[in-house]
């Protein structure tokens, strides 16, 4: 079964997890996507009222085209259950976020859940991270101050581009930053040495948020936190 198979399996699983009246923090992403268009089918299907909290201007977007009611986060009294994509996780369900730049809303969003599921493919799974690149969300004053912060650290930085000559930006106006991690072995540390950067917004390091994997094999594999 190939990735893209994978993730709507997950994704499909991940529905199982929705009950009517929820309020559902909706992720960014391809399988956030499958999972987005899964919830709502499976809502009109059974007259469920589910309101949708969004990570990304895409997913707010694809949400309410289906007809789902999305919600600022402020407009709603609690999150009950997040279902997202990663990009790389580990056994302690500590993974990196952000290919879709989007890591800033989801972790916000993240962090006000009662519950944190992800969903992916069988290729996200990583021994130790670091395999991808973890994301650095940056204000777009001084970010080139930043990115030599990062050189002098020895992360390697390179900024996510929009087109050869553009940075991107992220649905906040920032730019990301992408740093190799893969020889930091202190990942607690680096996290908080990363946030003391002044112009750095978040990082793309989930450390403890997440509760449990969905992984779409044949059968699909779920990993719960302890
Ligand atoms: O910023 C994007 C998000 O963190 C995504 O959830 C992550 O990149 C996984 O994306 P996908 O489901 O497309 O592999």
């Amino acid at each position: 079964m190939n990735a893209t198979e994978q993730k709507q399996r997950a994704a499909l699983a991940a529905v199982n997890e929705i009950q009517d009246g929820m309020v559902v923090g909706l992720g960014t992403g391809s399988t956030a996507a499958f999972f987005i268009r899964a919830l709502i089918e499976k809502a009109h299907a059974n007259g469920w009222q589910i309101t949708g909290v969004a990570t990304s201007k895409r997913s707010a977007e694809l949400a309410r085209t289906l007809g789902m009611v999305v919600k600022d986060i402020d407009e709603v009294n609690a999150i009950d259950v997040t279902v997202d994509g990663a990009d790389e996780f580990d056994s302690y369900l500590n993974g990196i976020k952000g290919g879709g730049a989007a890591l800033l809303y989801e972790k916000v969003v993240a962090l006000r859940s009662k519950k944190n599921i992800w969903i992916v493919d069988e290729s996200k799974q990583s021994n130790r991270l670091g395999s991808f690149p973890l994301p650095v969300e940056v204000i777009e004053f001084g970010a080139q101050q930043v990115a030599l912060t990062l050189q002098h650290m020895n992360l390697h930085p390179r900024f996510r581009m929009k087109n050869e000559r553009e940075h991107l930006l992220t649905d906040s106006g920032h730019n990301i930053i992408d740093v190799d991690i893969s020889h930091i072995t202190d990942l607690t540390t680096l996290a908080d040495q990363l946030k003391s950067i002044t112009g750095v917004v978040e990082h793309g390091l989930f450390i403890g948020i997440c509760d449990k994997v969905i992984i779409g094999t044949t059968p699909v594999q779920v990993l719960s936190k302890n």
